[in-house]
Order: structure tokens, then C-alpha cells, then sequence
């Protein structure tokens, strides 16, 4: 379970998230979804132990999170897949488990591959491969990690419409035969809908402390504003987007976040 308390995130004088709290239950799919800048990123990137909280704190399973990163329990995909240009697809699924000092499962990393769709691509290098293909590889290598939770930033941000819907049922079917973990941070609002078990909607601008501050700040720092639990049966595909209900639950989320605009 991963447990937020209270967390403040400041960068110098910028307050980019302001006492925010959560808790996210084992298996849990949760997104994020919020306007440029609101902090999500911040968040994502404390839970995982890359940014140290200026107040309150972050728990993964009772553990910092720098614990449960060196322990491999935690698995990033960002926007920018971080794959490494000299190594092939397989060796990219593989490299990372074996930095983390894990038994090598060439064979795993192989099906994880075909189960993503590169069934014939394990030999190719990113540069041959397309922008879904690079994030299906860095997707397959979270999950050969061996990590109890992803956390995913902006993913299939840079794919486009009809890639990025491919992806969002191929990592509700991954998720479900793997049962992560899953914070998922994101623009888009049926995405964050479509994918969640919950959708935290996050908003703010960052506020600038100092003397005459907070409330001379440039806006209000990040803060969870509003929580929605998405009712929509799983398992969910494509037809989904036509449904009633996930009108209705996109059209509230968005409520969510102009109401704070
Ligand atoms: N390393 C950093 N140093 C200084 N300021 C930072 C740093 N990282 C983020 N910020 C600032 O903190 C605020 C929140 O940034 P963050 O990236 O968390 O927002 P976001 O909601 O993820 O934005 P986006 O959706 O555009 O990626 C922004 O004002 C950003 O400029």
C-alpha cells in the first residue's frame, strides 16, 4: 500500500504541492489527472523516491520510497521511455533486472515481449522502432523488474489518438494478468477515466513562499481538489468510450477540474 501524508513538495521558494494525502491500495489502478504545472508530476515523482518531501511523508508498504527502490519494488515509465539507443529491445526488458541484482529470466522478458505485441522485434534497437513500440518495451521492462508498482508519467503522451487508445486497453490487460500497482499520471481526462479505478484530480498553480507569501504567491500550489471513484465494469476495451456512463464520469471530472480553474 502506499501511503501519502500531509506531503509538501518545495522547490526553493516554489511550493509546488501543498498538504496532500492518499492512500492507494495493493492492485489499485489509480490516475492523476490535472492541468500543466499543478504538481502531478512532483507527486508521482515523491512517491517513487526521486524528490524528497519538504513536509509530511511517503510510505510504500511502511517503507521510504528510496527503500523501496533499491529493493526494485518500484517500476517507472515516463513519456520519455529512457531506453537505452545501444541495447536491443530485449536487452533494454533485461537490463534493469539484472542492475537490480535479480535472478536473469531471458525467457520471461521474451514472452513479456510477444504478450506486448514485439513478437519479431527482440533483436531491433529503439531507433528502428515506433514511438507505441519504444513505450511497450519500457512498459515490459517495469513489469520484468519484478515491481509491485508502476508509476507512469504521461506514457502515450507523445503517441498518437488511435496508438494511445491501443496502449490504455493493452495496459488494463497487462495490469489485470500482472496485478500492480498502478499510478498513472495524465492530461487527458478520458484517459485518467478509462483507465482508473480512481481518478485524483489535482490542481493549482505553484505558489512562490516568502515574506509577503503565501498569499502573494503566484497561485495556489498543488493539492488533490477533488476524487472520483470510476464505476465502469472491467475488464474495458474501446467500446467503452461509447457508453453512457463514461460520458457521464469524463463529464464530471471535468466538472472537477474547471470548478477549480
Ligand atoms: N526540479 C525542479 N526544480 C524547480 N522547479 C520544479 C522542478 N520540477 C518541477 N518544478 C516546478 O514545480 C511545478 C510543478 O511541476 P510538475 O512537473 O510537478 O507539474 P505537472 O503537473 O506534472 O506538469 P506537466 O503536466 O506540465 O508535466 C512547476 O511550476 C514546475 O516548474
Amino acid at each position: 500500500m502506499i501511503d501519502v501524508r500531509n506531503l509538501s513538495v518545495s522547490y526553493g521558494d516554489l511550493r509546488a504541492l501543498d498538504d496532500v494525502s492518499v492512500d492507494i491500495a495493493d492492485g489499485e489502478f489509480v490516475t492523476v489527472v490535472g492541468p500543466s504545472g499543478c504538481g502531478k508530476t512532483t507527486l508521482l515523482r515523491t512517491i517513487g523516491g526521486l524528490e524528497s518531501p519538504t513536509t509530511g511523508r511517503v510510505r510504500v508498504d511502511g517503507d521510504p520510497p528510496e527503500v523501496a527502490q533499491s529493493d526494485a519494488r518500484l517500476g517507472f515509465v515516463f513519456q520519455d521511455h529512457t531506453l537505452l539507443p545501444w541495447k536491443t529491445a530485449l536487452e533494454n526488458v533485461t537490463f534493469l533486472r539484472r542492475m537490480a541484482g535479480k535472478e536473469p529470466d531471458s525467457e520471461g522478458a521474451r514472452d513479456l515481449l510477444a504478450t506486448t505485441g514485439l513478437d519479431g522485434f527482440e533483436d531491433a534497437r529503439p531507433a528502428e522502432l515506433s514511438g507505441g513500440m519504444k513505450q511497450r518495451v519500457a512498459i515490459a521492462r517495469a513489469i520484468h523488474l519484478g515491481a509491485d508498482v508502476l508509476l507512469m508519467d504521461e506514457p502515450f503522451g507523445e503517441l498518437d489518438e488511435i496508438t494511445r487508445d491501443e496502449m490504455g486497453v493493452e495496459i488494463l490487460r497487462l495490469w489485470r494478468e500482472n496485478r500492480k500497482t498502478v499510478v498513472f499520471v495524465t492530461h487527458s481526462v478520458p484517459e485518467a477515466v478509462f483507465l482508473g479505478d480512481r481518478c485524483l484530480v489535482v490542481s493549482g498553480a505553484p505558489a512562490v513562499d516568502g515574506p509577503t507569501s503565501p498569499a502573494s504567491g503566484t497561485g495556489a500550489p498543488g493539492r488533490i481538489v477533488a476524487e472520483f471513484d470510476i464505476d465502469l465494469p472491467r475488464p474495458r476495451d474501446e467500446s467503452v468510450f461509447g457508453s453512457e456512463a463514461f460520458g457521464r464520469a469524463v463529464a464530471e471530472v471535468r466538472g472537477a477540474l474547471h470548478d477549480d480553474a
